[in-house]
């Protein structure tokens, strides 16, 4: 078998802003590799540039030095080819449009045909299990149901890419578990590329097929670890000796790159 193609490459990346307390060096010598399928989390705590890095592949920050591209061109490029969607922590979702005209909303900026919209806003409701309540309002529906809809947006003009920036942070444990079974799910029947950002070492260890764990000032890699779980993952796998293994390892690596401030 030929190996996946590269999706998300970056060498030597660096992006520091300057501020008025002096300049802050949100990402340092970031080297990565994410390839063609692969469910990438990067995990680490608050201020490692984890934001940071999933907004220059977006092209929503420039770097200040090293080099990345997305598909095999520039952040900018594939931003103009709609290569990606993105997720945010808030679902965001338009309160005065119904489900359905949220989901249509980045079709109507494309200028995709009006003939197509329904039966994209069908389909990808349908992936996120949301058939039936297209004509329903945001705050008719509950957090989870939200977020999934706003999935649901940033999948509507199938880009391969999608980036997602802590999208299951605010929910309860019980809705986030839920969620992470779906989007598996959803992952594996569309063998869309995940760039995930989270906070939770067994959301990362139960979702990715590789964690990324970084470290902050200067923001930085300090473990990429490839997960030997199996694809097909019941959420009774957490429980398993090789995911506490892996988990334990994410951990570690959180540990050492953890500073007393
Ligand atoms: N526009 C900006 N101007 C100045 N500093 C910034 C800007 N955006 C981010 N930073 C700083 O860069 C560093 C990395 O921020 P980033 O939001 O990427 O971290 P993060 O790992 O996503 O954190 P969190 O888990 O809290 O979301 C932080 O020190 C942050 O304060």
């Amino acid at each position: 078998m030929s190996e996946a193609q590269s999706v998300i490459r970056a060498k030597g990346l660096d992006l520091t802003f300057q501020t008025n307390d002096g300049p802050v060096h949100a990402l340092k010598g970031v080297d990565l590799d994410i390839k063609q399928g692969d469910f990438v989390s990067f995990i680490g705590p608050s201020g490692c540039g984890k934001t940071t890095f999933l907004r220059v592949m977006a092209d929503l920050e420039q770097p200040t030095g090293g080099e990345i591209t997305v598909n095999g061109v520039t952040p900018e490029q594939a931003r103009k080819a709609r290569a990606y969607g993105y997720v945010f922590q808030a679902a965001g979702l338009y309160p005065w449009r119904t489900i359905g005209g949220n989901i249509r909303l980045p079709l109507e900026i494309m200028g995709v045909p009006k003939s197509e919209h329904a039966e994209r806003v069908a389909k990808v409701l349908e992936l996120v299990e949301l058939s039936g309540f297209e004509r329903k309002f945001p705050w008719q529906l509950s957090g989870g149901m939200q977020q999934r809809a706003s999935i649901a947006r940033a999948l509507s003009f199938d880009a391969d890419i999608l980036l997602m920036d802590e999208p299951f942070g605010a929910l309860d444990e019980i809705v986030r578990d839920h969620l992470n079974e779906q989007l598996l799910h959803l992952w594996e029947r569309t063998q869309k590329t995940i760039a995930f950002v989270t906070h939770s070492i067994p959301e990362a260890v139960y979702l990715s097929t590789k964690i990324v764990v970084m470290s902050p000032r200067p923001g930085r890699i300090t473990d990429v670890i490839e997960s030997t779980l199996p694809r097909e993952r019941p959420l009774e796998i957490r429980e398993s000796p090789e995911f506490l293994a892996i988990a334990h390892r994410v951990r570690e690596g959180l540990r050492a790159g953890h500073s007393d401030e």
